[in-house]
């Protein structure tokens, strides 16, 4: 099953798998994240076959969907995680996935933090800066670890993707720059406490082209054999993440194209491979539904104005991100053109303008499509909107795998001050 597959429309209404969204709008309310077990596990069977002739471990990137019941899907089947925190190596390891298989980035790892991983007994630190070097040294000295390390080399090469999750450009505030990459890992090879493994690259994501991978890859390929050279033993390379997925019409390479550029590039190294991705494992494993609330005629235009709003689904007012909307029952109805928005006060609550679907009325349901990875994580209670509950369906069950939280617990975790 291909994750388009897995939402289906059956006499006109739509499925997730074999459970009706209707059914699952019913008992649980909308707005709700709603994902197929079986696109997620499709989607790394698929990465796993792409890899399967390289030495690889697939180290999902959290961040594009932390949910326990997400990440335990794929701590079954064997996956390792990236991660950009403390609370993203808790989610983790509390999901199953072993902390030897945990990878962890980001340009800010405080000293708890690295306590914290370095107790754990993570896989690789994947090292942003040297004053982060510095800092990891001092702790793993502190507690007599050693650290494994490589440095997140930016490569300065254009991702050609939004300016917003364009991650490896010399202007970009990650990763050591390539240019001084060799002056860092002599400095790695003198510090206390530090074991230089790797050599890890991430330019962006939603990449929809291969040469931007390509060229980042060929430069790290570079790179290795001058640490080589230098002396150092580089067994890892992490490739990162940012393979795109389809949210309206871009064609996309497979991920056998994906892997085939990695090993066309690296493979004579002899490394280890580590990939992280995020978007191509969930992206379109997940919809977001959401009901009618009114349909508005405006002076020009008419809007369907829904019950999830951007602080429920952020990437349309954020980058202006196109994501599918479709009617959830169809039966019976022709096309309309609305403006789609959602209930928080800021113009910027849109997510299409001028959209065809079909015609639709207060309290009917529609599905907002891939919206599987960088949507409930990056949701708030902005408005004290409740945030969306999430479900996750296997074949023809499903489970509430986050409920909505309630009013009360929301205002009580505020506190009056005493002296008020
Ligand atoms: C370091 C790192 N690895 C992996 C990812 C996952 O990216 P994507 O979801 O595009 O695969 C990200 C996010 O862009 C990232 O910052
Ligand atoms: N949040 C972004 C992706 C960021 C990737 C993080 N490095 C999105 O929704 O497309």
């Amino acid at each position: 099953m291909t994750a388009q597959l897995s939402f289906p429309h059956v006499n006109h209404e739509m499925f997730v798998e074999n459970v009706s969204i209707a059914d699952i709008a019913a008992q649980v309310a909308t707005p709700f994240y709603c994902y197929s077990q079986t696109a997620i596990e499709t989607n790394y069977t698929n990465y796993q076959q792409a890899f399967s002739e390289q030495d690889a471990l697939i180290c999902y990137a959290v961040k594009a969907n932390s949910n326990q019941g997400v990440l335990a899907t794929l701590a079954k089947m064997g996956s390792g995680a990236d991660v950009v925190s403390m609370g993203e190596i808790r989610r983790a390891i509390a999901a199953g996935i072993p902390a030897n298989k945990i990878v962890y980035s980001g340009v800010a790892k405080t000293a708890e933090e690295i306590h914290y991983a370095l107790r754990q007994g993570i896989l690789q630190f994947n090292v942003e800066s040297e004053p982060e070097l510095e800092l990891i040294s001092e702790v793993a000295t502190a507690l007599n670890i050693t650290a494994a390390v490589a440095f997140r080399i930016n490569p300065d090469v254009c991702a050609q993707t939004h300016a917003k999750i364009s991650t490896g450009k010399a202007e970009n505030k990650f990763g050591v720059p390539i240019s001084k990459a060799r002056i860092a890992y002599n400095r790695a090879a003198e510090l206390p406490g530090i074991k230089v493994q790797g050599v890890d690259v991430h330019i962006g994501s939603q990449l929809t082209n291969l040469a931007p991978f390509e060229e980042a890859y060929q430069r790290i390929a570079t790179l290795v054999t001058d640490l080589r050279a230098d002396g150092h033993d580089i067994s890892v390379i992490d490739v990162g993440g940012g393979l795109g997925i389809t949210y309206q019409d871009e064609v996309l390479p497979s991920k056998q194209d994906y892997a085939n550029i990695v090993k066309a590039q690296l493979n004579h190294l002899g490394c280890k491979i580590i990939i992280e991705p995020g978007r191509s494992l969930l992206g379109n494993a997940g919809v977001l539904v959401s009901s009618v609330v009114f349909v508005k005629q405006g002076e020009e235009r008419e809007f369907l104005i829904l019950d999830a709003g951007m602080n429920d689904l952020i990437r349309p007012s954020m980058y202006d991100a196109y994501h599918g909307i479709v009617a959830v029952s169809q039966k019976d109805k022709s096309l309309n053109t609305y403006d789609i928005v959602g209930p928080v006060c800021e113009t910027g609550d849109t997510f299409a303008k001028s959209r065809q679907i079909h015609q639709s009325k207060a309290g009917d349901l529609v599905a907002i499509m891939s919206a599987g990875a960088y949507g409930s994580v990056m949701s708030s209670t902005y408005n004290t909107r409740m945030l969306a509950p999430e479900v996750m369906v296997k074949g023809e069950q499903f489970s509430v795998v986050r409920a909505r939280p309630n009013y009360d617990d929301v205002i009580n975790a505020d506190t009056i001050p005493q002296w008020l």
